[in-house]
């Protein structure tokens, strides 16, 4: 049931594929306009944190490149978005909806899309990148057998989600092979002519 609190809700879903620079580009926007900015992975990588049976379960389905259930996924965003409305209206919702019906049923259940936020680069590029990112980032995903697994889940499930928001004029798509500065400059560029600020 929606939340009558989230109806100020102005969710931007942030989209692409694995490395295409979400988490990081979201820390620009947070730190320059103060939204919030909530990662499904990082929700999903708390729970398992937490040794709960629920983390144990997601973790092997993690492991396996796979994606969560709805549910699962759906609940904990919005525990989350009820905790911060309050200090912003707009919410960075990163790497959400992996696919269409968790994007049917977050608008049906917790709060319209306001705009979708597509960053766009190559396979390859995205796999140089997390190969790096593995280095340091201790992610049990960022391995390379995983990182193909992952980039199939996209284009197969992800992909159309975006040419859904699409279809409905709501997608920024964000050429995402530049600098980290280059790529923020585009965001925020769009940002200014949509009057999201
Ligand atoms: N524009 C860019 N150029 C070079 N490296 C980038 C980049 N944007 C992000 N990175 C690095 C940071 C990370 O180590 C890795 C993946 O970025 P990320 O923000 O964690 O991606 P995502 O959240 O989309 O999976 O690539
Ligand atoms: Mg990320």
């Amino acid at each position: 049931m929606a939340d009558a609190k989230l109806k100020k809700a102005k969710v931007i879903f942030v989209l692409g594929g694995p490395g295409s620079g979400k988490g990081t580009q979201c820390e620009k926007i947070v730190a320059k306009y103060g939204f919030n900015h909530l990662s499904s992975g990082d929700l999903l990588r708390a729970e398992v944190e937490s040794g709960s049976p629920r983390g144990k379960e997601l973790q092997a389905i993690m492991e396996k490149g796979e994606l969560v259930s709805l549910e699962i996924v759906l609940a904990l965003i919005k525990d989350a978005m009820l905790k911060l409305v309050d200090k912003s209206p707009y919410f960075l919702i990163d790497g959400y909806p992996r696919e269409l019906e968790q994007g049917t049923r977050f608008e049906a259940e917790v709060a319209g899309c306001h705009v979708v936020l597509y960053f766009e680069v190559t396979e390859e590029v995205m796999k140089q990148r997390l190969l790096k990112r593995g280095e340091t980032s201790g992610r049990a995903d960022d391995n390379e057998d995983t990182i193909l697994q992952r980039l199939r889940t996209f284009t197969s499930k992800t992909e159309p989600v975006i040419k859904h928001y699409a279809d409905k004029g709501k997608v920024i798509k964000v050429n995402a092979s530049g600098t980290i500065d280059e790529v923020f400059g585009v965001v925020q560029q769009e940002f200014a002519k949509r009057e999201i600020k």
